[in-house]
């Protein structure tokens, strides 16, 4: 997160952070007690290996009252998600089991009818990604409000040209901005995650280059089919 303000601790309790070897590679959020939602752009560099997940946290290396790291049963990637674009950039990971739920670990609701935020809305995102320019990564959760941009401004020529799909939205990305591990986080506007944050351009606080979330709504159908088929 750029320009952002370190998060009240526990106060966003759906938080993940999807880890590989100890280090924190994308951010998710906690769909139902044994599901995790992020993006499926983050398995890109993991080479096939399974990510583990820590929920209840605040600060990625101190002792916290709830801080625990689950193991992954299995990962889901959108079918539609590929290397090449943004398109269905959503990946489901099961967990090894139910998350024990408490004060510093909650379900947060996503959005199931498949409308527009408004252009204007303020929404927030948090994460554990970059805080600056030279790529200095957090031990604390990061936050920062934004405001929703309208798709016609997004997919302006000047901003990404005609990319952003109706499963996409965008958010001003004027100095403050998502970045480099903020991926799979979600975008929270009045208490309900509408999107997940995903790469896009993978350039931040560039005024040109809006933040894209893939928006989750469109993809309530795919979420609850995954979610019933795997066992338990
Ligand atoms: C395996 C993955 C972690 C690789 C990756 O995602 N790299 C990367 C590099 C630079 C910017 C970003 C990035 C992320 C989220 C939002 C934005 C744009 N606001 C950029 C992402």
């Amino acid at each position: 997160i750029l320009r952002g303000s370190v998060a009240r601790p526990h106060l966003k309790p759906y938080m993940a952070s999807l880890q590989l070897d100890g280090q924190h590679v994308c951010g998710g959020f906690l769909i139902a007690e044994q599901w995790v939602l992020s993006a499926a752009h983050c398995t890109e560099e993991t080479d096939g290996k399974l990510f583990q997940v820590l929920l209840g946290a605040h600060s990625l290396t101190e002792p916290e009252p709830h801080k625990r790291l689950y193991q992954v049963r299995a990962q889901f990637p959108h079918p539609g998600s590929n290397i090449h674009n943004n398109k269905d950039d959503l990946l489901l990971l099961q967990l090894e089991e139910k998350a024990e739920l408490n004060a510093d670990v909650r379900v947060l609701p996503f959005q199931r009818e498949d409308r527009d935020v408004a252009a204007d809305t303020v929404c927030e995102v948090a994460g554990w990604g970059t805080i600056d320019h030279s790529g200095t990564r957090p031990d604390k959760l990061h936050q920062v409000e934004r405001p929703v941009i309208s798709r016609d401004v997004c997919n302006h020529r000047t901003r990404h040209d005609g990319t952003i799909t109706q499963n996409m939205m965008c958010t001003d990305s004027r100095r403050k901005d998502t970045c480099k591990g903020d991926s799979g986080g979600p975008l929270v506007c009045d208490g309900v995650a509408e999107g997940v944050v995903t790469a896009g351009s993978r350039v931040c606080g560039n005024y040109k280059k809006p933040a894209i979330y893939t928006r989750i709504a469109p993809y309530a159908a795919w979420i609850d089919g995954v979610m019933a088929s795997a066992d338990g």
